[in-house]
């Protein structure tokens, strides 16, 4: 069994879980409380900023041409690409997106940043793409679990959105981040390959706990305007 199919099965409750989540279902339903969608992409603009920062780490850890113009590419395709999805979500709720950047992350999604960066400074490539594997995985599934569900057309309010993450382009990244990560496993010590494990693990925990923070608007206890 290859590192990435034990990763899977060890992981499927979380993936479970992330389909059966409301807000995914919502997704799939076509219909989500505007709050919760405005609240997930001022989160998820600033969590995408971090993931392309963590591109640029697994570069300079990468020792092969064919990564660096992979991770390099990646930036290119959250960059030119990945706004596509959010610019669906802004019109179903109204809110044009430049609205919704530039806030704090909340307290999960800030949880996962710190994770992701953690694991990254330990210097390993594995590891790194252990803890980022989870964000295209995860995404990737429930676009085709969304799309094979509910089948949806063109004037479905997420058909963009699901469209986007069941596309081709998203199977490329996961393919080429899970056959890397398999390679790196491989050669890695028997530790190491635990702390892969306890990396990726930890992020499919911080992907749905994305999702909870989302549906229930989750925020810091004190909030920045009531510091000002
Ligand atoms: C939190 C999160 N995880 C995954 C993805 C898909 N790249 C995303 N946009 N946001």
């Amino acid at each position: 069994m290859k590192f990435t199919e034990e990763l899977r099965e060890e992981n499927k409750d979380i993936f479970q879980a992330i389909f059966h989540h409301p807000f995914v279902r919502g997704l799939g339903e076509g219909e989500l409380p505007e709050d919760a969608v405005a609240h997930y992409v001022k989160a998820d603009y600033e969590y995408l900023n971090t993931f392309m920062q963590l591109y640029g780490t697994a570069i300079s850890q990468s020792k092969k041409r064919e990564d660096i113009s992979f991770f390099q590419g990646q930036v290119a395709f959250v960059l030119g690409d990945e706004i596509h999805p959010h610019r669906n979500l802004c019109e179903y709720i109204g809110i044009p997106y430049e609205q919704l950047q530039g806030f704090p992350l909340p307290p999960t999604a800030d949880h996962y940043r710190t994770h992701m960066k953690s694991v990254a400074t330990d210097g390993l490539l594995g590891k790194t793409i252990a803890a980022m594997l989870p964000c295209p995985w995860t995404y990737q599934e429930i676009g085709r679990e969304l799309k094979e569900e509910f089948a949806p057309e063109a004037e479905h309010p997420f058909f963009e959105w699901i469209d986007f993450y069941a596309a081709d382009s998203i199977d490329e990244t996961v393919d080429y981040l899970k056959k890397r990560l398999d390679e790196e496993a491989e050669a890695a010590s028997p530790e190491d390959r635990q702390l892969m494990k306890e990396a990726f693990r930890k992020s499919c925990q911080l992907e749905y706990a994305f999702w909870e923070m989302s549906y229930t608007k989750e925020d810091w206890p004190i909030r920045e305007e009531v510091l000002k």
